[in-house]
């Protein structure tokens, strides 16, 4: 289990406070106005960005200090951070060896992720080469050798139309349901929500709320969220 105990994130003047427990197996929903903190909650979570005060621990261990490589998760950003010059196969790589030094078992597994998402026959070619969904495809493969028991995902698909996003949403489902990770996405989409999330994570007003059941909110939303979704 995730815990965030009495966090706080402060980033000049903007300030946001979380207290919340994330288990392994469920898909959480970060919702809330632009601006609210969403992504700063997730750089938190990843250790891109210090608490100031507070903790985080996984499974009891303190990991608040700890450097991104050495945290329980992987996340995966709007532009994908693919490589332009590396080929997809040596992009997925990098999710097991920094370094690219690659054992014959690392490449098999390297193949198998290509194949998973439908990418094995573009192993060879450079991300430019590639369409939007085919980039996000090399970049979920990389997240799933990665194996690692926490997905964070920040607004992933937002560039793609609606008919590839939900695809592609399908997809990241059926990863996590294999390999019994947790997801937790930033989405403006309500629709997003209601596909895929089990519970929601509310972000408004400096803090961000522990996760609530996704179908009742949804269907019985607060004033503040209402506001939100319109
Ligand atoms: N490095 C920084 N220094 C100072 N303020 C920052 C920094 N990064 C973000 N902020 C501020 O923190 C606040 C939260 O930003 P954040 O990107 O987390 O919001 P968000 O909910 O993800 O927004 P959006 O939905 O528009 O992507 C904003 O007011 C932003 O201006």
């Amino acid at each position: 289990m995730l815990r965030i105990e009495k966090a706080e994130i402060t980033l000049g003047d903007f300030r946001l406070s979380a207290d919340m427990d994330l288990i392994p197996g469920c898909k959480y929903a970060v919702i809330g106005p632009s601006g609210a903190g969403k992504s700063t909650l997730l750089s938190a979570m990843g250790g891109f960005v210090p608490l100031s005060t507070g903790r985080i621990t996984w499974d009891g261990r303190d990991i608040t200090d700890a450097a991104p490589g050495a945290r329980p998760m992987t996340m995966l950003f709007q532009d994908n951070n693919l490589f332009p010059h590396l080929s997809v196969m040596q992009n997925v790589g990098l999710g097991i060896n920094p370094h690219m030094r690659l054992t014959q078992v690392d490449r098999d597994r390297v193949a198998q992720a290509l194949d998973r998402v439908g990418l094995a026959e573009h192993a060879q070619s450079r991300p430019g080469a590639l369409s939007g969904g085919q980039q996000s495809r090399a970049a979920l493969a990389r997240v799933l050798v990665q194996a690692r028991p926490l997905v964070l995902l920040d607004e992933p698909f937002a560039a793609l139309g609606p008919a590839l996003r939900n695809e592609m949403l399908d997809l990241v489902q059926d990863l996590v349901a294999e390999t019994g990770a947790a997801l937790i996405m930033v989405t403006h989409a309500p629709d997003d929500v209601r596909r895929i999330a089990d519970e929601v994570i509310f972000v408004a007003g400096g803090v961000a709320e522990a996760p609530q059941p996704a179908a009742a909110l949804m269907e019985n939303p607060p004033p503040e969220l209402l506001d939100y979704l319109g």
